[in-house]
């Protein structure tokens, strides 16, 4: 693969990055804050683009985003206020495609898979940040894209919920390929690739 790279202006956020990410296995992007992760992220979930080079993804030579392909968990929460979990998480199935009443059979086990299942009926301005960020993740779940994107998920997780989360990556991580930028060694050591962007004389592959 070509050395990827992305600049804002004339900063250059990361450079030379020659990382390629298996399919259907579970890869963390670590890194200190400011590294790049989420701008990594960001450009491989189509939502920016990199300055430079390709990203490998699986066999492909060049991976392209394709939104059809990707569910994205944004650091923090970008849900609806007024609906419930159950309805916010409901969009990731309407996403897929499914009918109303399947996608609401969905939601309800996403919800319970990520530890919600007493939240179903709450309105998400009455969740806490953690509650909030699991509904997220509940939500891409429920989306069955073949890649997930997540962004610090684990960030307002105490430690038995950061510990579900990682089940439910394990369970996954076979079937859907799984990108996550943290500083959570708990997701880290779930990972079987590691891309660091700390690596002294530039990014590297684990
Ligand atoms: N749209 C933008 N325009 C200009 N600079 C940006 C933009 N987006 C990000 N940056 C800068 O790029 C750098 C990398 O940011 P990024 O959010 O990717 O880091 P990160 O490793 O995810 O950090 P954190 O761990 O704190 O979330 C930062 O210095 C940030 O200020």
């Amino acid at each position: 693969m070509s050395d990827a790279r992305v600049d804002f202006g004339n900063i250059t956020v990361f450079s030379n990055l020659n990382a390629v990410f298996p399919a259907n296995a579970l890869s963390v992007v670590v890194g200190p804050s400011g590294s790049g992760k989420s701008t990594l992220l960001s450009a491989m979930s189509g939502y920016s683009r990199l300055t430079a080079g390709r990203i490998r993804l699986g066999d492909r030579k060049e991976y392209l985003p394709d939104p059809r392909q990707v569910a994205w968990v944004p650091q923090g929460s970008n849900a609806l206020a007024a609906r419930s979990a159950l309805a916010n998480v409901m969009i990731g199935a309407l996403s897929a495609g499914m009918t109303i009443a399947d996608a609401e059979d969905r939601a309800r086990v996403e919800l319970g898979r990520v530890g919600l299942g007493d939240r179903i009926l709450t309105p998400a301005r009455l969740l806490s940040g953690g509650e909030l960020q699991r509904v997220g993740f509940a939500r891409a779940l429920a989306a069955s894209r073949p890649i997930i994107f997540a962004d610090e998920p684990s960030a307002s997780l105490d430690l038995a919920a950061t510990r579900r989360l990682r089940g439910v990556l394990f369970d996954l991580r076979s079937s859907t390929t799984i990108i996550i930028a943290t500083h959570d060694q708990e997701l880290v050591a779930a990972a079987e690739n590691i891309v660091d962007l700390r690596k002294p004389g530039g990014p590297y592959v684990a």
